[in-house]
């Protein structure tokens, strides 16, 4: 089955399970997280016109007299403070941030103005109405939506809801996350390795990978090849979480327990995609729960994990973004084998080109964490040097 379709059976999945509830979070605890409901503003940001400079607030009206024989200084205003109106005929002066005070329509800076004997201010340069003024509401305006729900928040989200005054935002619940590696080799670091054993990388991988979008995990260790403990672990899970990742165990060998147990006692939806590396990534249920299975070779877990699970998961928190941002760059090299199924490379940018980072082997980890990003290669094609190419940067698919 090709990428796309896959996507969009998974996506509909997602969003066919009820929506995660909403809780009430302080701005200071909600980077990262999805807005559950708009935000909209009940005040005009600036709340008041104000001055982008040090100087000088003045009406234009007055700009002849100002570059003649100068204004005198009829106020002192700082942010912070409640102007009077200017008397006509003088100047305020004025600092940045302050509001401009009723009847001054302009301000100039400084550096333009020179301070006369008898603490009159001549004008060295014109200004004219509107010059240096921060005009109330070209931030935004009293009443206007601000942010949509399903927006993930960045940092500078969390600075303009505050700018608005609002202190808390309701946003999803994380997602109980079971995160569960498969196999028999497999060891914990740490410990002493014998013959045949490997160390359990997915593990860590998925658990930064989940930790990364603020979903609550579950670690749920190593299980066995063996059916009847991947059944009782599989149960008892379902249980406690909302999702199971798996990594490990769905391709079709005799030991590949975990596709052999959702296939008797769950059920599967998807099995075998068009990707590379992630061919046996499987999507099923087991008691009602979804489990996603991962490939468990290291590079097929990571690249399933960034292009299938987390827009999975972002769906069912309801975010309105989850597909992967892909810029098209140059390639720096030639790719001459045309593969039957859409290939994630592990690459990085040189120069402005897309270059590889190393052994595309989906047992081959070490090159994923040389590259920034992945480049993607719809089934059937091939490139050249200088040739466009789809590349998706980890800054768009971690978080
Ligand atoms: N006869 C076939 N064999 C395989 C096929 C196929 O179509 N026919 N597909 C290959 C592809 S493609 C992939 S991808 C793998 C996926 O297999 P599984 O998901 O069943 O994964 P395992 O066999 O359990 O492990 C694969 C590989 O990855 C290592 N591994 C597993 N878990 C971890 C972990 N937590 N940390 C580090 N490394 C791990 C494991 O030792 C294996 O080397 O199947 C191909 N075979
Ligand atoms: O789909 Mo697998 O990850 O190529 O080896």
């Amino acid at each position: 089955m090709p990428v796309a379709e896959a996507l969009q059976r998974l996506l509909a999945s997602a969003a066919a399970h009820q929506q995660q509830p909403v809780r009430a979070l302080s701005l200071t605890d909600a980077l990262d997280q999805i807005l559950a409901e708009p935000v909209c503003s009940a005040i005009d940001v600036p709340p008041w016109d104000n001055s982008a400079m040090d100087g000088y607030a003045l009406a234009e009206a007055d700009l002849a007299q100002a570059m003649a024989d100068g204004l005198p200084v009829s106020q002192r205003i700082t942010a912070g403070v409640a102007p009077v109106a200017l008397q006509p005929g003088t100047c305020a002066r004025i600092f940045t941030g302050a509001p401009l005070p009723a009847g001054a329509n302009a301000v100039q800076m400084q550096e333009n103005a020179e301070l006369l004997a008898g603490g009159r201010v001549r004008l060295l340069e014109p200004v004219a109405a509107g010059d240096n003024v921060r005009r109330q509401a070209q931030d935004v305006v009293a009443g206007q939506p601000l942010l949509a729900a399903g927006t993930r928040l960045r940092p500078q989200d969390l600075g303009v809801i505050a700018s608005v005054g609002i202190d808390q935002v309701g946003v999803r619940t994380p997602l109980r996350v079971a995160v569960v590696s498969t196999g028999d080799e497999l060891v914990e670091p740490g410990q002493p390795l014998s013959p045949g054993q490997i160390y359990n990388s997915n593990r860590f991988t998925l658990i930064g990978l989940l930790q990364g979008m603020g979903q609550t995990v579950v670690d749920a260790g190593i299980l066995p090849d063996d059916l009847a403990s991947t059944r009782d672990r599989l149960q008892q899970l379902a249980r406690q979480v909302d999702v199971i990742i798996t990594s490990g165990g769905v391709s079709v060998g005799e030991a590949d327990c975990l596709g052999q147990a959702l296939r008797e006692a769950g059920e599967v939806a998807l099995w075998k995609l068009a990707i590379k590396p992630g061919k046996p990534f499987t999507l099923g249920h087991y008691a009602g729960v979804p489990v996603l299975g991962l490939p468990g070779n290291p590079a097929a877990t990571l690249v399933t994990f960034l292009l299938l699970v987390r827009p999975y998961l972002l769906t069912r928190l309801g975010a309105a973004e989850v597909a992967a941002p892909a810029y098209t760059l140059p390639a720096g090299f030639a790719w001459s084998r045309a593969g039957s199924r859409e290939e994630y490379l592990r690459a990085h940018v040189e120069d402005g080109r897309v270059m590889l980072s190393g052994n595309q082997s989906s047992g081959v980890l070490s090159s994923a964490s040389r590259a920034s990003g992945l480049l993607r290669v719809p089934a059937g094609q091939t490139f050249s040097p200088g040739d466009l190419v789809a590349f998706l940067p980890f800054s768009g698919l971690l978080g």
